[in-house]
């Protein structure tokens, strides 16, 4: 007999990770989750360990293994939340959609192909997919898409910049919390918009239909988005930086616990959907 009671049957896909690291460290002390598996490389340094303990947490009993968890048939509360790297999502997606897992996927820097897995895996089973998991990020979000549409027709026109900062290890740029800002704006901006990553050389004077993006690295920055919105006579700057990466890690569970609790079925969601900022 199914088991609909008692915590969400939780596997942290990227579990040795930065962020994997705090998923589980969080996910073990909220009593909604019961951790079963704790996902990575199968050459990872750390395979073997208890991941509570890889996480500065209490022994949590799961050790990091190369290998999924076996399904409790008779557990239906159950979710994996990825937070690893480009090369390790097909095989994530694939495990989640036999297994029937619900999924939220935080990993950027997808291809287009894997982007369209994604939106192929959501025929079957819940995901939710979002470059950023902040509630902050999200709202910011939205505030830029206000601010642009208010701004677009100004006179003088409207001159957008995204600049983004990231710890030294950060693999991707720009960001994806960048790339989708930019989406959004480009939404209310019209479809002339072009995206220009980084100027060098003689380039010109700015044109009116681009949006320009800047990646930082530096030092152990958790990850902060300054959108720029420039105009003759006056600016907007909308700012958003996190201090520590809990508030990754506190919004995938959130969003684990969202498809759960809320019993969604098979589709492709976003942050915008958990947080209920999707209208408007
Ligand atoms: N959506 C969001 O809110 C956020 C997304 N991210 C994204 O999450 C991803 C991970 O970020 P970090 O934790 O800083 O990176 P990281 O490099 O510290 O962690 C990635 C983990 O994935 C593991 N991994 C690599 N290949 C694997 C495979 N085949 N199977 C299982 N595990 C595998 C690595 O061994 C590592 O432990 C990045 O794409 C980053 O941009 C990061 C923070 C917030
Ligand atoms: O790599 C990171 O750290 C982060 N990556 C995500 C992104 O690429 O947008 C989210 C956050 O900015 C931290």
């Amino acid at each position: 007999m199914a088991d609909s009671t008692g915590p969400i049957s939780l596997t942290v896909h990227g579990a040795a990770g930065r962020m994997g690291r705090r998923v589980v460290a969080l996910g073990l002390a909220d009593p909604s989750f019961q951790l079963v598996g704790a996902i990575d490389h199968a050459e990872s340094p750390e395979l073997g360990k208890d991941s509570g303990a890889v996480a500065g947490e209490a022994p949590s009993g799961v050790e990091i293994s190369s290998h999924w968890p076996a399904l409790d048939e008779k557990s239906i509360k159950r979710a994996v939340i990825d937070f690893s790297l480009p090369e390790a999502i097909d095989g994530c997606v694939q495990h989640c959609v036999e297994a029937g897992s619900p999924l939220v996927v935080a990993t950027t820097g997808l291809t287009e192909e894997q982007k369209q897995g994604l939106s192929e895996a959501a025929k079957s089973i819940p995901v939710v997919w979002a470059p950023s998991m902040s509630l902050a990020v999200n709202l910011s979000m939205k505030i830029a898409e206000q601010i642009t549409a208010a701004l677009k027709d100004v006179s003088g026109g409207l001159d957008v910049e995204i600049l983004e900062r990231h710890h030294r290890f950060k693999a991707d740029a720009p960001s994806g919390t960048a790339l989708k800002f930019g989406e959004l704006i480009a939404g209310q901006l019209g479809e002339s918009t072009s995206h220009v990553h980084g100027r060098e050389g003689h380039t010109g004077a700015r044109t009116r239909e681009e949006i320009g993006y800047h990646a930082i690295r530096v030092g152990d920055n958790p990850g902060e988005h300054t959108i720029v919105f420039g105009m003759l006579g006056e600016k907007i700057e909308l700012n958003v930086a996190a201090s520590n990466r809990d508030c990754y890690a506190s919004g995938a569970l959130a969003a684990a616990k969202w498809l759960i609790q809320q019993d969604k079925g098979p589709g492709l969601y976003s942050m915008f959907d958990v947080l209920g900022m999707s209208q408007g």
